[in-house]
């Protein structure tokens, strides 16, 4: 037996032996896949904090935004860029979401997760219908240690189907008889969606263009809530909650528990662990704003490592234009000596992929970078 083998043996034995995690168990040890090759294991703890603010994500307070200070906005919008630049990555406090959805939501979140498997699996996501409770989600191919709930922000969206002949409806699924969860996710969207909209209008003006430059593209915007629970895990350095990736979004706005988990990857290379603040949300630019900005901004890596203690929650919000909409560089920032670095991508079909991918092993991922002009790439005929 090589080390590799023993290892996932060790894995599967501590967790099947492991009775502390709240919600009772969805996710089987005994798969290989959530054994994670060394390089890609967590480098540092869910709370290995570091102590220097230099060494946080910058925290930006929104209240100027209500108001006709020009100037206090104007800083607003200058440590926005500044952040994004820097990091990918900022946190807003003063948002305007009320902590009490955010509750309400965390409550409902931790019922729903803590039914039976086969209760859960009746809203089980299928490959035609992206929505609902998954336990087998693949990020790059590697199994995470977490169970998800999704859904449409806008109740439903019509994306093209595999073989972008037709399309399909794509709507929500709730679990019967649990009318609290849905109220709780549709009121908590509702408002971070708002919010979303009012960051969205601070990236543009971040990047040099009218507040209002990008809301045409998000009239029917195919956004998604997502209801991440991460259980507690017996061996925690083996595997990860989520391995690292990047957002396809335009922009993610997250809200997390006390526990901890989130790590971002710094320019050098290091992954830096994200204290979580109750009063904060955790913004980050996705690969749509990375085209739009034609690489001025980048989509930022970043993983959710898990502990053996307690079990987390989290809740992204991916704000993504509508699927009609082709994400190209915005045409003003282009110039002779800046010219376009990616061919129009059209969203509906890239989302189409990223889902099958999801939910299929392939090989890669689709990503950004596939549509980036002088690479030869697979999908450039979407
Ligand atoms: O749970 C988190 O803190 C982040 C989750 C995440 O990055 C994702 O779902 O894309
Ligand atoms: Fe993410």
């Amino acid at each position: 037996m090589g080390l590799e083998d023993s290892l996932v043996d060790k894995f599967r034995e501590a967790n099947l032996k492991d009775e502390s995690t709240l919600a009772p168990r969805a996710l089987d040890p005994t798969d290989p896949t959530f054994v994670l090759d060394p390089e890609f294991r967590r480098k540092v703890k869910h709370d290995e904090f570091l102590d220097c603010l230099d060494d946080q994500i910058p925290v930006i307070d929104l209240t100027p935004l209500g108001t006709n200070d020009e100037e206090a906005l104007g800083n607003v919008i200058a440590k926005v860029r500044s952040a994004v630049e820097e990091w990918g990555f900022f946190q807003v406090v003063n948002h305007g979401v009320p902590l009490e959805l955010i509750d309400r939501l965390e409550k409902e979140a931790v019922a729903f997760f803590s039914l039976p498997l086969e209760e859960k699996k009746k809203v089980c996501r299928t490959f035609d219908l992206p929505t609902g409770y998954n336990n087998a989600e693949l990020t790059k191919n590697h199994r995470d240690w977490k169970e998800v709930f999704d859904l449409i922000v806008r109740g439903s969206i019509v994306l093209p189907d595999e073989s972008n002949t037709t399309h399909v409806h794509v709507f929500n699924q709730w679990p019967q008889n649990r009318p609290a969860l849905r109220e709780a996710a549709e009121a908590y969207a509702k408002s971070a969606e708002q919010l979303a909209f009012r960051i969205l209008g601070l990236l543009s003006r971040s990047l040099g263009l009218p507040a209002e430059y990008f809301h045409k593209y998000f009239e029917y915007h195919a956004s998604r809530l997502r209801l991440n629970y991460y259980p507690v895990c017996a061996v925690p350095d083996l595997a990860l909650g989520v391995s690292r990736h990047k957002d396809a979004s335009a922009l993610t706005i997250l809200v997390q528990d006390e526990v901890g988990g989130l790590q971002v990857r710094r320019k050098g290379g290091e992954w830096i662990a994200v204290k979580p603040r109750r009063e904060a949300f955790v913004i980050n630019v996705g690969a749509v704003f990375q085209v739009w900005s034609n690489d001025r901004w980048k989509s930022i890596e970043h993983q959710v490592v898990v502990n053996e203690n307690r079990a987390r929650l989290s809740f992204p919000l991916f704000f993504n234009p509508c699927p009609s909409v082709d994400v190209e560089p915005a045409p003003e920032i282009l110039s002779e000596s800046n010219p376009a670095r990616y061919y129009p991508i059209n969203w509906g079909l890239f989302m189409r992929k990223r889902y099958d991918g999801n939910f299929k092993q392939y090989g890669e991922d689709i990503q950004i970078e596939h549509f980036a002009v002088n690479r030869v790439s697979p999908y450039q005929h979407l």
